[in-house]
């Protein structure tokens, strides 16, 4: 048994609560025990599971994983004092908001021989699944990932580039290694509204590119347009929602590799798209940042 506390209790974290407490028959998550969470807030007892101070589960003998559901400008810290304090530790993505940061995190996990997981449910939902199967074996010549979404709290989330991860992991599971060809960003403060663009490569030299685009009142959507030898994709797959629900699926991963039940292969492969997609988001960053180049 693996005594488990969930911190941060928003959407993601209710969710991992209300896994825990269900974990799927004959599912590794069985082994996993919920002890309590941890909250900013006080918030006392939710579904008889108890809220416990933060300093008491880093102390908790019992606690032996970690599952950080807060906002994204926390994962940082909590991720650092959990595996500092010999837990594992499974963050809900982007795993942090530097590449280097990220880097330093998986180094503590190393050396302190725990499992550091970073959820991506992104990669488990039936229509990803499907849109790979349809992309897999084709060969690209141009393509375009528009994500819009509600307004977001830059400070809380991020920048784009971290906080919209998902889309930059979609796009390098889908095509492979990606390189940044230029990237930028318009942003109006006033009206909460911001949209990122970002022009890549693939090892091919064919361009792709992302369009991160927020405002308020903006319908959470993806739009793509995929040309290929063959002709293009300019609809996501249809598919029918699993029945095993997305955090659940990534719970008994989790699991799975805390009882060594991963590949190294599959653990190498996984830290190398992690790490790669947030060197990426730092470079879309640098780019955006860096003052607009003026042609004469
Ligand atoms: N929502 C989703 O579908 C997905 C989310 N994620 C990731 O999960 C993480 C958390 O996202 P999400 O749960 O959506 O974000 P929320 O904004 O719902 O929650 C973030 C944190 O804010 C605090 N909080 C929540 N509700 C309130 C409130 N009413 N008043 C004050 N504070 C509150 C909680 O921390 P505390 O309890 O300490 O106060 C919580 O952990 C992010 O890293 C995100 O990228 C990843 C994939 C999917
Ligand atoms: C309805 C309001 C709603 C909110 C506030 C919401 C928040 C939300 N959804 C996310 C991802 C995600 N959210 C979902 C799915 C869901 N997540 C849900 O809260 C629900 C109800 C579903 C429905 C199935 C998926 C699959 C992702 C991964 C990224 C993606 O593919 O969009 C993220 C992580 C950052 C990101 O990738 O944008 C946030 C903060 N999602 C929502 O749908």
């Amino acid at each position: 048994m693996f005594g488990t506390v969930v911190v941060g209790i928003g959407i993601a974290g209710s969710v991992r609560l209300r896994d825990m407490l269900n974990p799927m028959p004959s599912s590794p998550s069985e082994h996993l025990k919920l002890v309590g969470f941890v909250s900013r807030r006080t918030l006392g007892s939710i579904n008889e599971v108890k809220q416990i101070g933060l300093q008491d589960a880093l102390g908790n003998k019992e606690i032996q994983a970690a599952i950080i559901s807060t906002d994204n400008k926390s994962h940082e810290e909590n991720v650092r004092m959990f595996l500092e304090a010999g837990k594992h530790v499974l963050v809900e993505y982007p795993m942090a908001l530097s590449a280097s940061t990220a880097r330093e995190l998986w180094e503590l996990a190393e050396q302190k021989g725990k499992i550091l997981h970073v959820e991506h449910i992104e990669l488990l939902t039936e229509e990803y699944k499907q849109l790979k199967k349809e992309v897999t074996g084709k060969e690209l010549v141009k393509g375009t990932l528009h994500f819009t979404g509600g307004a977001l709290d830059e400070e809380r989330s991020g920048f784009p580039a971290f906080s919209g991860i998902a889309r930059l992991t979609w796009l390098i599971d889908l095509f492979g290694d990606l390189t940044v060809t230029s990237a930028t960003r318009e942003e109006q403060k006033e009206e909460s509204y911001s949209r990122m663009t970002a022009h890549f490569q693939t090892a091919n030299k064919k361009p792709l590119t992302w369009i991160e685009e927020r405002g308020p009142g903006m319908r959470r959507d993806k739009k793509i347009s995929f040309c290929f030898k063959s002709g293009c994709l300019e609809n996501l797959p249809e598919a029918p929602r699993s029945a095993v629900g997305l955090f659940m699926q990534d719970q008994n991963l989790f699991a799975k590799k805390l009882f060594g039940q991963v590949s190294r292969e599959e653990l190498a492969a996984e830290k190398w798209r992690i790490l790669r997609c947030l060197d990426l988001a730092e470079e879309i960053r640098q780019h955006c940042e860096r003052p607009a180049e003026i042609h004469s």
